[in-house]
């Protein structure tokens, strides 16, 4: 039976920083996570991704509000779906094209998730979308367009947005199904369109889901043996951005909480990585992973020599003497 791994990849990894977010850049980020895939294929991994779509769909709510008034805005939670279209058609196209007949077919799911509409993440806009600006054109933007602005992780401003937590995944099912059969299936794009339950059915709320915590709710659902983190830095460090800062190889669950606790990792970039691996753990997965596309086959690979370059572990015990340096 092969394993299954449940693969985030962060929208700054298809939208790289500086970069503008063009087709064409997408189409080329795109074929290097291709090449990951691939070889986990290679290997007998299962993969399902999930992407980000933070740089997307913020650009996409600046081309709506543009628009206006020929045509008219489509809600936020309507654009999620629409990046899902847009970066599942990008990561469907590089697979095929760097896989060929390497590998089965993909399929790219609108993906629908449950959140309560009474989180109070709904009145605490927190999550960042859209390009960078700086601290007086994000200031303008925020007067003239009613946005709330922050700070992102000292890379700039960006708009901000309500990020509740995703509670249940509506389309688990139909994946489990499509993962058992082979297929590389592309879910929960963007975190997932954001919907609270009615008597009948779901209505979409205006928000963008944590694609992290999407993927840690994905892949526990699936029973998933890994949970993957892909982004922009090889490793997790620690005292990050200081003259102190370090990497870590491996962290136990308890390490990864003690860390947390102690705010070694901000909101809004390292912290929901670390959150939604240490959530995989606590429900009975395996490992979870955070790295870049280079360094994921090799970090999947528990019996990795301790001198191996990986990126960070998160496992339920130590498995390397020494690991945490
Ligand atoms: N403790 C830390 N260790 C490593 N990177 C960190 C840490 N804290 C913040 N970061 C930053 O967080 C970024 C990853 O978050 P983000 O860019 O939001 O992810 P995503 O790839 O999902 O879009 C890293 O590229 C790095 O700049
Ligand atoms: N939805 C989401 O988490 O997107 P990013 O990974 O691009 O921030």
């Amino acid at each position: 039976m092969p394993k299954t791994a449940v693969v985030a990849l962060g929208g700054n990894v298809l939208t790289l920083e500086g970069q503008s977010g063009t087709y064409v850049e997408q189409e080329l980020n795109a074929l290097h996570m291709a090449e990951t895939v691939c070889s986990l294929r290679d290997a007998g991994w299962n993969v399902v991704l999930v992407h980000g779509n933070g740089p997307q769909v913020g650009n996409l709510a600046i081309q709506q509000e543009q628009g206006e008034p020929l045509v008219p805005q489509q809600p936020l939670f309507c654009l999620g779906s629409m990046t899902q279209g847009q970066i599942g058609s990008i990561l469907t196209l590089a697979l095929r094209r760097v896989g060929g007949s390497r590998i089965p077919d993909v399929a790219s799911l609108v993906t629908h998730v449950v959140v309560e509409a009474d989180d109070p993440a709904m009145d605490r806009p927190t999550k960042p979308i859209g390009p960078f600006f700086d601290a007086d054109q994000a200031t303008l933007l925020a007067n003239q367009r009613g946005w709330s602005v922050a700070e992102d992780a000292g890379r700039g401003y960006r708009r901000v947005v309500p990020s509740p937590e995703p509670t249940r995944i509506v389309e688990a099912g139909v994946i489990k199904t499509l993962v058992d059969s082979g297929v590389i299936v592309v879910a929960a794009g963007g975190g997932g369109v954001p919907v609270v339950r009615q008597d009948k059915g779901y209505t979409g709320v205006d928000a963008v889901i944590d694609k992290d915590y999407a993927a840690q709710q994905l892949a526990t659902a699936l029973k998933a043996d890994a949970l993957v983190l892909v982004t922009g830095v090889e490793r997790v460090l620690l005292d990050f951005g200081t003259p102190q800062q370090r990497p870590v190889r491996e962290m136990t669950a308890e390490e990864a909480e003690r860390h947390l606790g102690d705010g070694q990792f901000p909101e809004g970039s390292m912290g929901p990585k670390v959150r939604a691996a240490l959530r995989f753990i606590r429900n009975g997965g395996e490992a979870a992973v955070i790295t870049t596309p280079r360094l994921v086959q090799a970090s999947l690979d528990a019996e990795a020599k301790a001198d191996a370059d990986v990126g960070t572990r998160i496992v339920t015990s130590r498995t390397q003497v020494g690991a945490t340096r």
